[in-house]
């Protein structure tokens, strides 16, 4: 399987499981292509399967992403498996996230759509963010809660749904 995994990261999470899913696929045989949205749109013929990831800021993905989807879109409709991942802080918003920020057609024709958790790093941030990634850090001491963490699972089942099987290494 042919594969393009696009994406964008403010901070390095979401490009971070873009690579740890691309090593998944490469494992269950896939050959794969990742593009960094903040560079450019990459061409999307010629793939059998095109994923698009990306971050969530106060409840929205990156402009340059939906700019994609949108530029993209007969394109990701006519390839043969796609697929959605966000990088955010509260799992729980996840579905509404998803809705509320991709095209529900492409979430409808898609294989998977998911979460792959986050991470918020005070010192990776600058200006306003670093404003808001203390207050969360602050919030989830106060309440002992736990920060949040990239969930290889949910990467680990989003590989399995698009290839349709588990690694073939531990076969
Ligand atoms: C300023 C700011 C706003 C955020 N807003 C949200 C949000 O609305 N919903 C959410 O689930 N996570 C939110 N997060 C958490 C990010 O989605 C998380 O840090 C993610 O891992 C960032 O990915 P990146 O490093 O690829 O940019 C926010 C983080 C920051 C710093």
């Amino acid at each position: 399987m042919k594969c393009l995994i696009c994406y964008q990261s403010k901070t390095g999470t979401t490009a971070k499981c873009a690579e740890i899913l691309k090593k998944k696929l490469e494992k269950r045989g896939a050959q794969i292509t990742a593009a960094n949205l903040a560079a450019g749109r990459p061409q999307l013929a010629g793939y059998d399967c095109i994923i698009t990831g990306a971050p969530v800021r106060m409840g929205k993905i990156p402009k340059e992403t939906k700019a994609f989807l949108e530029a993209g879109r007969n394109e990701l409709l006519n390839c043969k498996k796609t697929a959605f991942f966000i990088c955010s802080a509260f799992p729980a918003q996840t579905q509404q996230v998803l809705l509320e920020n991709f095209p529900r057609e492409l979430l409808e024709a898609s294989v998977c759509a998911a979460g792959f958790g986050g991470e918020v790093d005070i010192h990776k941030q600058k200006g306003f963010d670093r404003f808001m990634a203390r207050m969360m850090t602050n919030l989830v001491k106060h309440y002992k809660a736990v920060m949040p963490s990239v969930r290889e699972e949910n990467i680990e089942a989003f590989a399995n749904t698009l290839c349709g099987g588990v690694d073939k290494e531990k076969n």
